[in-house]
């Protein structure tokens, strides 16, 4: 039988912690009912180790000590050894338990504590793309473009949020309008194919907007994300507005796939750093119409509400929820569960 952390209470005090490539967030949680207290963010850059980021930022600064941890990573969670994607941290739930004090540990996929997030946010913490504005009871999606492209669904079923993690950032996207055969034959590919991730993050930007620059016969004068998004929001450089074009596009339509697969009467969910900073160019025509254009079922796509997560620390917030009300999610936890 699949065992969910409801059954293995995780007891207050409880250290919740989102572990990303650049940053590190925590915040504790002394009881069901108080406000998390919130730690200044750490850049994992600083510390050699995840447990030393712990001791000098969090267990330095408290006379409070955790029983329990929760923490988000990014990465695949297998074994005892858990490296992160995109940093050199190695997470070690035993010698966080035998060093640091915990009694248990638990570990959770960085989108995973998105998809809690989206389960339990109100309207403060979302600003929706489109006129559709409601988020019914239903399942949802949650997509990230940050470093790469994260993917999670959540399922409502049985009175209770699943999130489901995967892999979704890695499907194909192929050419539709006759723009975008022009344009594909220029962008870069993994492995000779085109997979959303190649699109929809930082790095994809840039993919696209280099593409851009090569369908046009000119050369490219920007090199980062930021800058290709600042002049495409100031409408400074024709290429650069193109490149915003597509990237709204081709999230709209990737976002409206994954909608569709998991019939998310509940809503579309757009999180990660750069839908925060492109806000603007989400709400042009562009990305709805993408997002509905899927004959047959466009009527139904119309129905369907997009948001951008507006919550700076949303993964936190999603991790908070479940910590306080373990049995309204159906989270597993087989070989993610760490006891003393
Ligand atoms: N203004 C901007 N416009 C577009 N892309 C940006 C902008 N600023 C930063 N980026 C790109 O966003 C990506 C980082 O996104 P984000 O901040 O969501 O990272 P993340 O992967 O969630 O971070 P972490 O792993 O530290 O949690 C990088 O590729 C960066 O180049």
């Amino acid at each position: 039988m699949v065992k969910l952390a409801s059954d293995t209470p995780l007891n207050f005090p409880i250290l919740i912690g989102d572990i990303g490539g650049t940053n590190a967030r925590f915040s504790l949680l002394t009881d069901a009912f108080g406000e998390p207290r919130a730690f200044p963010n750490v850049q994992t850059a600083d510390f050699a180790t995840i447990d030393e980021a712990i001791q000098a930022c969090v267990l330095d600064k408290t006379s409070v000590q955790p029983r329990s941890t929760i923490l988000a990573v990014a990465g695949p969670i297998r074994g005892d050894e858990i490296p992160l994607t995109n940093c050199p941290w190695v997470v070690r739930p035993k010698s966080m338990i035998s060093d640091l004090g915990f009694e248990t540990v638990l570990i959770v996929n960085d989108f995973e504590a998105q998809a809690l997030a989206v389960a339990t946010l109100d309207e403060n913490s979302r600003d929706a793309i489109g006129e559709k504005s409601d988020s019914p009871i239903a399942s949802r999606v949650v997509l990230g473009p940050g470093t790469g492209l994260g993917v999670a669904g959540l399922v409502f079923a049985q009175h209770t949020w699943f999130p489901v993690p995967g892999e979704g950032g890695h499907i194909d996207v192929g050419p539709r309008s006759a723009r975008d055969f022009e344009v594909f034959p220029h962008l870069q590919p993994i492995e000779g194919r085109i997979s959303a991730e190649q699109l929809l993050c930082g790095r994809g930007i840039v993919n696209i907007y280099q593409a851009v620059c090569k369908a046009d016969g000119t050369d490219a004068q920007f090199h980062d994300p930021a800058s290709i998004t600042s002049h495409a929001l100031a409408g400074s450089d024709r290429q650069c507005v193109e490149t915003i074009d597509l990237f709204v596009t081709y999230l709209g339509r990737v976002a409206g796939d994954l909608a569709l697969i998991f019939m998310a009467r509940g809503g579309v969910f757009l999180s990660g750093g750069i839908s925060q900073k492109i806000i603007p160019a989400l709400k042009s025509p562009l990305f709805r119409q993408a997002f509905e254009d899927k004959a047959p079922h466009s009527a139904l796509m119309r129905n369907i509400s997009t948001f951008v997560i507006t919550h700076p620390q949303a993964a936190l917030a999603g991790l908070a929820a479940y910590a306080r009300r373990p049995g309204s999610f159906g989270l597993a936890t087989d070989g993610r569960l760490w006891s003393r």
